[in-house]
Order: structure tokens, then sequence, then C-alpha cells
């Protein structure tokens, strides 16, 4: 069928990060079935923090990674498998293999001013015969011009697709909209959006990059997902099909799998807290939400107070252990004030 619209599922990607990387194999297996069986086109599945990501750093999963990719593969009979690869915390091993498990797209993910570290991870993707995707992430931190600069960086190394990712969930409306026209006018490849639900405008925000011209959208079912969650893959079906897009998905069936299969094992509701709300406010990567949780209780301070901090010092995704490092500085001024 033509779709004149892409949705990308990253249930088994982002929802690692909200299930602290602790997917089983029927698990994955069961969403990926009913993904394929609702239509969805692409999904991704791997660590949190893409191939390679399982450490202490990031927190360790459960089960290889490269096994539930090929569980995944072999659930999805028409659906193509993503996986995400941050240079440097995966290799091109890691791509290698996951290529043998299944994979047939990858998206090459970089802060949204370091595009230059990806070159050969791109021209990999390519070399590989993968759909080959740049992801320039924490979008919100750099000027539009910055942003299509490293978009463009992105095409010349061969990216088929670059993706606009509000990490931190920090965009506005307005904001997205700039940001999507001005690629829309400087680069010749899809563009696509990925958001998160920190100040509940992921939704809204998906709306107005497919306004301005992007044609692949993230989601997950139930927002499972860093922070408040992504945008929510079955919500984003009845809104475009409301709007008239094809998107392919078939609605009952992708409600039943975010309702009976991924709302069974959540750890929790995906809710818009006092500190995934400050994430939004504050530009923080939505990543760092159950590491801040866990500083706070360690150092006995206010999560939203090591989150303002950190987007003051303007954090990005792997400095996690910075998290930690605020959380002390924190309890030793309250102590000496005290
Ligand atoms: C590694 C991050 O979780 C990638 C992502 O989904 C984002 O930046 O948002
Ligand atoms: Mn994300």
């Amino acid at each position: 069928m033509k779709r004149d619209l892409h949705i990308l599922d990253v249930t088994l990607r982002d929802g690692s990060h909200s299930m602290k990387h602790a997917f089983t194999e029927e698990q994955v297996r069961q969403v990926a079935k009913g993904l394929d069986q609702a239509g969805v086109e692409y999904f991704e599945v791997s660590h949190g923090d893409g191939l390679g990501g399982s450490s202490l750093q990031y927190g360790l999963s459960n089960v290889n990674e490269l096994k539930l990719i090929e569980a995944a593969a072999e659930e999805a009979k028409r659906a193509k498998i993503s996986v995400l690869l941050l240079p440097g915390i995966g290799i091109q091993e890691d791509l290698e293999n996951a290529v043998k498990a299944g994979a047939k797209m990858v998206r090459v993910a970089t802060h949204v001013t370091e595009a230059d570290v990806a070159k050969q991870h791109i021209q990999l993707g390519r070399h590989l015969g993968l759909k080959t995707v740049g992801f320039l992430m924490m979008a919100h931190m750099a000027p539009v011009e910055k942003l299509v600069e490293q978009a463009k960086l992105f095409e010349s190394y061969g990216a088929e697709m670059i993706y606009v990712t509000d990490s931190a969930g920090a965009l506005l409306p307005h904001e997205v909209k700039e940001r999507i026209q001005a690629l829309k006018q400087s680069i010749s490849v899809d563009i696509g959006f990925h958001g998160h639900n920190n100040l509940s405008l992921a939704m809204a925000n998906t709306m107005a990059a497919v306004e301005a011209g992007a044609t692949y959208i993230d989601g997950s079912l139930r927002c499972l997902g860093a922070g408040s969650g992504n945008t929510q893959t079955e919500v984003m079906v009845a809104v475009f099909d409301r709007l008239n897009y094809k998107t392919g998905v078939d609605l009952y069936p992708i409600m039943d799998v975010a309702n009976h299969v991924v709302a069974k094992f959540m750890p929790r509701p995906q809710e818009i807290t006092g500190s995934s709300l400050i994430m939004g406010y504050s530009g923080v990567y939505s990543s760092f939400l159950l590491f801040t949780e866990d500083a706070a209780k360690k150092f006995g301070v206010d999560e939203r107070d090591i989150l303002v901090e950190l987007g003051r010092m303007r954090a990005v995704g792997g400095q996690e252990d910075l998290i930690y490092d605020v959380a002390r500085e924190l309890a030793n001024r309250k102590h000496s004030v005290i």
C-alpha cells in the first residue's frame, strides 16, 4: 500500500529506558507480533542507548539485544527492524551482528552539533544495504542554522533520511515547525521527527512536524519511553487517520497490542511527573530520569534541583555520571548551610 506517512515504533528501544533495559524475549516477541499484524512498517529494537549500550554507565540489559533483535525478526513477517547506533557506544561489529540478526534499518544518532563523528557509521550502514538514517538528538540545543548544517553533513555522508529528535521533550510546536521547514528547504532526503512528552506536547509537535513536511514519525505504545515517554503510537494512528493521512496501520489491532500486551508489563504509567516536566522545562535528556530519581534518593536532594542544574550546565547524553556529581554537590551545599 502507498503510505503518506511512515510510522516507526520505538517501544522496544526507547521503551527499554523505562523498563531499565529488562525486556524479556517473550515480551519482545508479543510486541513485535502485534506491531507487525497491525501494519506498522518499521519498529526499533535495541538497548535504549542503542547497540552496545548495555553497560554500567547506561544500564545493563537483562537479555542480549542481539537475541531480542533475532526474536523480533522472527515475528515480523512484513515489518522491518531498525536499530539505533550511537557512534562509540556501538561499534562496527555491533552493526554487522545486528544485520545478521535481522536489522534492515540503522539510525545513527549523534548530539545535534556532532554529526561529523558519524561519517563512517553512515557509510557502513549503506555498505551493509541498510536504510540509513541520521538522527540529530537534543535538537532544542542548537539554533536552526546549526541543525541545518549538521543535517547537510549527514546527507553528504550518504544518510537517506534525517531525524529531528526532541530528546528532552523541550521543543514547542512552532519550534518544531521552523526546524522541519528549514530542513525541507535545505536537504533533499526524507525528514523524520521523534518526540518526547515531557511538556505534554509530543502529539502536537508530531502534527507540527508533519504539517511542515516530515514524512517519518516515531511513536511508542502507551508512550513507553524515556522521561514521560514518546508520542503515543496508537493515538498517532487515530489522529492521522482523522486528518486523512494513510499510515497503513490499523487502529483496533494497534490499540490491542498497546493495551493487552504493553500495558500489562509497564513498570508504571507514563505520566508527566514533577521530574519529567522539569526535563522538558529545563531541556534535560529524557533518559536521565531514572538515574536522577536514584541520585536524589541516594543524596537526599530534590530531583527537580538536580535537573534544573543539569539543564543550566547543558549536560548531554553520555554524561549520566554528572547526575551523581550534581546530586552530591547539592547535598554538600545543603549540609554546609544547616
Ligand atoms: C539514546 C537516546 O535515547 C535516543 C533517543 O531516543 C532520544 O535522544 O530521544
Ligand atoms: Mn527518545
